[in-house]
């Protein structure tokens, strides 16, 4: 192609320097609301004491898609990808050739989202080892030309170990691992009897939830099987991290008050943030203060970073 047009992210090869904007990127988080990534993008740029222009303020970059919003932060792009797979999966083809584009080399991408939780009170933080649809199958099913293809949706692992290893023992919160349920429905799809339609019975739907748990899976949620599969598909390092609003075994409707729900949303963040930043730390982009540049640093200090460094390749 003489020029690739992102359409929904109003961004193209022809129309923008990609390398210039978006050349630096390494962390690409996602997350369904506009809200909660924007919001994201402020802790992550508290963090790690990443400055703008003088007389800026952080821009949605893709405001007038009307679609998705984006935020970027030094090497953190920020982005909301709404509700379900489709929505994911669009924004997920458009920000793989984004990378491709902006020459950007090895992103690791991340989904800070919530779900419900299985087995699991409200508030509990989810890393996904692994995704499977509705019937347990971990792969993402599409049809494709007619026909009907599917493609694993794989996470990956040393991600998942290394993101439960930065869990904070203070926090008042637990954080596990374990089979993350992806479904094409909030209600139906995951065996709620609160939609506008149930034609099942209250004893079929814990049937269903008790056995899917007994299968390792520890939450529901719209969109990890196409983003398992699509990042794993196109050899880029993911995870997935949500917290759930609820225990399923115990019902189906979300109660928690609005600011509880709030803070909750901040757990996932929590956990990127600490990853991030001790990326940057430990590739001498920031000091370990968050703040600075490597020249603030001993060479001693430099020196050690640089070689724990090698475990976050
Ligand atoms: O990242 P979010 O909070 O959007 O993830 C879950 C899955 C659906 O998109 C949505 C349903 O309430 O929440
Ligand atoms: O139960 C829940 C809660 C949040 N998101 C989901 O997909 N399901």
């Amino acid at each position: 192609m003489d020029q690739d047009i992102l359409y929904h992210l109003t961004l193209g090869s022809g129309s923008h320097d990609l390398v210039e904007m978006f050349g630096d990127v390494k962390f690409v988080c996602f997350g369904g609301t506009p809200k909660r990534m924007e919001q994201f993008a402020h802790t992550i740029m508290a963090e790690i004491g990443h400055k703008l222009p003088c007389g800026t303020t952080l821009q949605d970059i893709c405001q007038f898609s009307y679609r998705y919003a984006m935020y970027k932060v030094g090497p953190v792009l920020s982005i909301s990808h709404g509700m379900g797979i489709p929505s994911v999966g669009i924004l997920l083809h458009e920000v793989i050739k984004l990378m491709y584009h902006a020459k950007v080399r090895d992103p690791v991408f991340f989904r800070i989202g919530t779900c419900g939780g299985i087995g699991y009170e409200g508030g509990t933080v989810v890393i996904s080892e692994e995704a499977v649809d509705g019937a347990l199958r971990n792969v993402l099913e599409l049809t494709v030309l007619g026909k009907t293809i599917q493609r694993p949706a794989k996470l990956d692992r040393r991600l998942v170990r290394e993101l439960k290893g930065l869990a904070d023992p203070e926090e008042p919160y637990d954080i596990v691992t374990g089979k993350t349920m992806c479904t094409y429905d909030f209600y139906e799809g995951q065996g709620r009897l609160d939609g506008a339609f149930c034609d099942f019975t209250e004893a079929d739907k814990m049937e269903y939830l008790e056995r899917v748990h007994k299968h390792g899976v520890v939450n529901i949620e719209m969109e990890s099987l196409a983003f398992a599969a699509l990042t794993h598909h196109a050899g880029i390092k993911a995870a997935v991290v949500c917290v759930t609003l609820l225990d399923r075994l115990k019902g189906d409707q979300v109660l928690s008050p609005k600011e509880v729900l709030d803070e909750w949303q901040q757990r996932p963040t929590k956990l990127i943030c600490r990853y991030i930043k001790r990326y940057l730390q430990l590739k001498g982009r920031i000091s370990l203060d968050g703040h600075g540049s490597i020249a603030v640093m001993s060479p001693r200090r430099f020196k050690l970073v640089q070689q724990e460094s090698e475990t976050y390749d």
